[in-house]
C-alpha cells in the first residue's frame, strides 16, 4: 500500500519512518510513504502557501494554488486515490478505521496547518476527514503519523507472532492487562514498600495466567471505560465466564 503525504513539514516524518517495529513496514515498502513538500508547489517569488482569510478573522488559510498543484502531481504519479484530510472537524480515528485503511491500497494524506485549508480544495478532492481527538494540535502531521504507525503495525510480519496474537486479543476492544517483568520482587524504597509480581504469573499455569489476564482487562475496562464493556457485549465478545466475573465486581 502507498501513502502520499502533502505537508509543509516533511522533516516531521523522517524520524518516525526509520525507527521502531514499523521501520520494517516502511523500509520493505510494504507501506510505501512518499513525502510531497507543499512549498515546492508555491509559485510566487515569496513561495507563499498561506494568506489572510477572506471575511477577516484571526490566523491564516492554506492557499488553493499550491495544494491543487501538489494534488495534481500526486495524481499524475499514482493515479486516482482517496484523499484523507486531517482536521479537528473529522471523524475521530479508532481501530476500526485503522483496520479499514490497513486493508486498502492507501491514500493521499493532506496535512493542514494554520486555521485550515481553502474549503474549495476540500470540496473538490477530500473523500474522508480524520481527527485525532477532541483537543487542539498545531496541524495534521502528528495525526497523519499516528495513522501511518497504526496501519503499519497491522501489516504482515511487522509484529512478532506473539505480539500479533496479543494484538488480536487487545483489539477485541478491552483495555490491556497489566504487564510485569524482572525483578520478581521490586525492593522497597522511599516511594513505597516492596512489591511482588502477582504469583499466578510465575506459576507456569498458562490457562490460569490467561484467565487472570482476561479478568484484569475486564476489571480495568469496567472501571475506566464502561462504554467498551457495553460495546464488547453488543459485539458478542464477552463469554459467560467474563459476565460472571463482571457481575462479581464491586
Ligand atoms: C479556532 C478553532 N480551531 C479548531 C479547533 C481552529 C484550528 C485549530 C487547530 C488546527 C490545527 N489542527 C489540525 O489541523 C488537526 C488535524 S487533525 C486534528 N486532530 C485533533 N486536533 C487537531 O487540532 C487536528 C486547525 C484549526
Amino acid at each position: 500500500m502507498r501513502f502520499d503525504v502533502i505537508t509543509l513539514f516533511p522533516e516531521l516524518f523522517d524520524a518516525h519512518l526509520t525507527v521502531g517495529i514499523t521501520r520494517r513496514a516502511f523500509e520493505s515498502r510494504q507501506v510505501d510513504v512518499r513525502l510531497w513538500p507543499l512549498r515546492d508547489f508555491a509559485e510566487d517569488t515569496y513561495r507563499r502557501v498561506d494568506d489572510r482569510p477572506f471575511g477577516g478573522g484571526p490566523g491564516m488559510v492554506m492557499l488553493a494554488g499550491p495544494l491543487e498543484r501538489a494534488l495534481a502531481a500526486v495524481k499524475a504519479q499514482r493515479g486516482a486515490a482517496p484523499v484523507i484530510h486531517f482536521s479537528p472537524t473529522g471523524r475521530v480515528l479508532d481501530q476500526a478505521l485503522v483496520r479499514e485503511l490497513a486493508q486498502s491500497p492507501g491514500a493521499v494524506l493532506l496535512c493542514g496547518r494554520y486555521e485550515g485549508i481553502d474549503q474549495r480544495v476540500l470540496d473538490r478532492h477530500v473523500t474522508l476527514e480524520i481527527s485525532l481527538g477532541d483537543f487542539v494540535l498545531s496541524g495534521g502531521e502528528l495525526p497523519a503519523l499516528a495513522l501511518l504507525d497504526a496501519v503499519a503495525r497491522l501489516q504482515d510480519g511487522v509484529l512478532g507472532d506473539a505480539q500479533s496474537h496479543q494484538q488480536d486479543s487487545f483489539s477485541d476492544g478491552l483495555l490491556d492487562c497489566p504487564h510485569f517483568s524482572r525483578p520478581e520482587l521490586l525492593p522497597a524504597d522511599e516511594s513505597g514498600p516492596e512489591r511482588p509480581v502477582p504469583p499466578v504469573l510465575l506459576s507456569g499455569h498458562h490457562a490460569e495466567i490467561a484467565r487472570w489476564r482476561r479478568e484484569q482487562s475486564l476489571r480495568l475496562t469496567a472501571q475506566r471505560r464502561p462504554d467498551l464493556i457495553v460495546a464488547a457485549r453488543a459485539a458478542g465478545q464477552l463469554s459467560p465466564a467474563d459476565e460472571r466475573f463482571l457481575a462479581g465486581l464491586p
